[in-house]
């Protein structure tokens, strides 16, 4: 299990606004634009209650505090619960959240109190990063590359495809790359014989995991992997865009799919 780390969420409003200005140049819109205009719901304000969580592996530093920015940041009116675990939970339903976030080492929901709606981070994450990628300005094709078919990028990769996009995607499980070969209908990169992309989405814990010969100029890379897909020096020499940020795009997504 990839684990955010606190090095990982440093500065995270910076990050957010680098990012912020990658997804404008890539789509024309901020990320709250992306998020409100794919999921068709807009914010209020509503109140988000952060509940700490202690299990597994435990609180990781940085992360109730980076979810307060982040949330502060696309206009929610949030508070992090002094208590953890159930207490916490119990007191952020008692002052008042509308909406409930929190993590285990598996498991990162937002759920709505009020329309019962409730969203994994997960998923919500490889949609948005998809979604993002989908809309770029400058694509030259429908063709993507698609590297890491997990957890989080295998919805990204679904939709992709339900968007009408030509996936062609990887992942060093072999038998998952078949799985969503024949579940998805895309079709398998071969990294020993790469072509060039102009749409690219990556979503693995590893890095340098797309090859140099699979860039070309001005390419986007969408991508919630941590660490970075490529290289700075390939990012400089193909003038890549990357939209790249390690906690605040996939929770603005799943705050709007709870809307
Ligand atoms: N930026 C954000 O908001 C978020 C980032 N993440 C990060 O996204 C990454 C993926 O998360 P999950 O999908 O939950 O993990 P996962 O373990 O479910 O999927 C990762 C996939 O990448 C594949 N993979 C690993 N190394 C590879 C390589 N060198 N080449 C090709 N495929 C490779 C694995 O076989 C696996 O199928 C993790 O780094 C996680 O920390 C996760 C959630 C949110
Ligand atoms: N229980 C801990 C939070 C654990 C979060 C683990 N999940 C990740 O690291 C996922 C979420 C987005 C990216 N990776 C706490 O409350 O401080
Ligand atoms: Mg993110």
């Amino acid at each position: 299990m990839a684990l955010l780390t606190p090095e990982d969420l440093k500065n995270i409003n910076r990050q957010l606004q680098e990012a912020d200005s990658a997804v404008r140049r890539v789509t024309g819109l901020d990320i709250k634009g992306v998020c409100k205009d794919f999921y068709g719901t807009t914010s209020c304000g509503e109140k988000i209650g952060i509940v700490p969580v202690t299990s597994g592996n435990g609180i990781i530093g940085n992360f109730s505090a980076s979810l307060h920015a982040i949330t502060e940041y696309f206009g929610f009116d949030s508070f992090v619960t002094n208590m953890p675990d159930v207490s916490g939970y119990y007191e952020a339903v008692r002052n008042g959240a509308q909406i409930i976030l929190m993590a285990d080492d598996n498991t990162f929901l937002a759920h709505n109190l009020k329309n019962g709606k409730i969203a994994n981070n997960q998923p919500c994450t490889g949609i948005i990063y998809a979604e993002i990628a989908s809309r770029y300005l400058k694509a030259d094709s429908k063709d993507v590359l698609a590297v890491g078919l997990g957890k989080v990028g295998f919805p990204g990769v679904a939709h992709f495809v339900h968007k009408g996009f030509r996936v062609y995607g990887y992942d060093a499980d072999r038998a998952l790359l078949e799985k969503t070969v024949f579940s998805l209908g895309i079709t398998p990169f071969d990294p020993e014989n790469p072509r060039k992309f102009s749409i690219i989405f990556e979503a693995t814990p590893c890095a340098d995991t797309i090859p140099e010969a699979a860039l070309s100029e001005n390419c986007v890379i969408s991508t919630p992997g941590i660490p970075c897909a490529i290289s700075r020096e390939l990012q400089e020499k193909y003038g890549v865009e990357l939209v790249m940020e390690p906690l605040g795009i996939g929770t603005a997504s799943m705050l709007y799919s709870v809307l």
